[in-house]
């Protein structure tokens, strides 16, 4: 098996590609596995770190408003497509799958002008823009939500979850708090906005931390890579207690999760497919910022079964944050309900199920 991967930009496209990658690589030890990514996306650092063969292509976003850097998007956008042919011809990929992220766009529609079987895997309950393109050449569509299935080909559908919840169940974590000066008896509530960090996240913490500080249970504050030093400036006339941590990234997320008791968050749906797979009860405050309010129905899917409780951005402090998390940190027997009913949602094989759809695609 030869299998091109492409997805970029945010974590949550990157991680479900490197979960079926995993996956991929278990049952087929020889699989050969080419990645591209974005230059200047998360990918170029996190995908060759993990020993896995990476080339870059340049390419950005549509701006949303009229905007002369528009054409530039599509310049690059041509370049992109045109290197991703020469890429396959090179690579010589049995499938190529993309994860989404405007180069998933470039490489998968490349791949279907060359006739080599694509497959796209559609993370969120309402289909983002490079995904929607792309769901006229594909041959497959592999989905996590139903309410994905009204915005694409039908006949292409097929329903898999999201190839990082078998990563987050199937590890056997090793992880000790101690690697954060921190105790493995005490209950542990993560902070962290998505990937990159959330700045309303952030701001209600650092309002939050000292009553966090007073509290019987540990805080672990993930602010993002980039805005780790914003944040610690904000901190710096601030007393943060031993029961609080403040990290820029945590790159080991399966292994940390287990271990965590409860998750503040945002509910892009690589997260929401960890958090149930692990059973987490959590706290999730959407973000308003992207395409059709999705992650307010990713959050609602959760919210509806007693998996989670949601605080609208609008409303969130450091006092809603205290109060939300004293709620859950507070009530062992909420946390369990709410464990039981998120982990009811998980979709622990879905890594196999995706990858079955793939390996279905390769020519005889
Ligand atoms: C602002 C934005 O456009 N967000 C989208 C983006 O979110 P984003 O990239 O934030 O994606 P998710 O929240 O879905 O996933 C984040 C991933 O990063 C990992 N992680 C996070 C923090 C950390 O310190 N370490 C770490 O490894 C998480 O474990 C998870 O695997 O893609 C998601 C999946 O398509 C969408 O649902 C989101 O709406």
């Amino acid at each position: 098996m030869r299998l091109m991967v492409s997805g970029g930009g945010t974590g949550g496209h990157i991680y479900p590609a490197l979960a079926l990658i995993k996956a991929l690589k278990k049952r087929d030890p020889n699989a050969e596995v080419m990645y591209v990514g974005s230059e200047r996306g998360l990918e170029s650092s996190i995908v060759p770190a993990k020993g896995i063969a990476f080339k870059a292509t340049r390419i950005q976003g549509f701006k949303r408003s009229l905007s002369l850097e528009n054409f530039k998007t599509i310049y690059l956008f041509l370049k992109s497509v045109h290197s991703a042919k020469q890429m396959i011809r090179e690579f010589k990929p049995d499938v190529v799958v993309g994860t989404g992220g405007y180069v998933s766009g470039a490489v998968v529609y490349a791949a279907s002008r060359l006739h080599v079987p694509t497959m796209i895997h559609e993370q969120n309950s309402v289909v983002g823009i490079t995904n929607k393109f792309l769901s006229r050449y594909v041959d497959k569509i592999a989905y996590v939500f139903d309410a994905a299935v009204d915005q694409l080909p039908a006949n292409k559908m097929v329903k898999t979850g999201n190839p990082r919840a078998q990563e987050a169940a199937e590890v056997v974590s090793h992880f000790s708090w101690s690697e954060y000066g921190l105790q493995d008896e005490v209950p542990t509530l993560l902070i962290f906005g998505g990937s990159q960090g959330a700045l309303k996240i952030n701001a209600a913490t650092v309002a939050a931390i000292p009553q966090f500080n007073q509290r019987q249970y540990q805080v672990v504050f993930v602010t993002g890579q980039k805005r780790y030093d914003g944040v610690m400036d904000q901190l710096k006339d601030v007393t943060v207690a031993a029961n609080v941590v403040v990290k820029p990234y945590i790159p080991n997320m399966p292994e940390v999760l287990p271990k965590v008791a409860a998750i503040v968050g945002r509910a892009g749906a690589t997260s929401l497919a960890e958090i149930t797979a692990d059973g987490i009860p959590s706290i999730l405050i959407p973000s308003p910022y992207v395409t059709a309010d999705h992650q307010t129905k990713n959050a609602q899917s959760l919210a509806s079964v007693g998996a989670a409780e949601i605080i609208k951005e609008a409303e969130l402090s450091g006092d809603t944050l205290v109060a939300k998390a004293d709620q859950l940190m507070n009530d062992g027997h909420l946390r369990h309900d709410m464990a039981v009913a998120s982990k009811h949602l998980g979709v622990p094989d879905a890594a196999d199920r995706v990858l079955d759809v793939v390996l279905s695609l390769q020519r005889k």
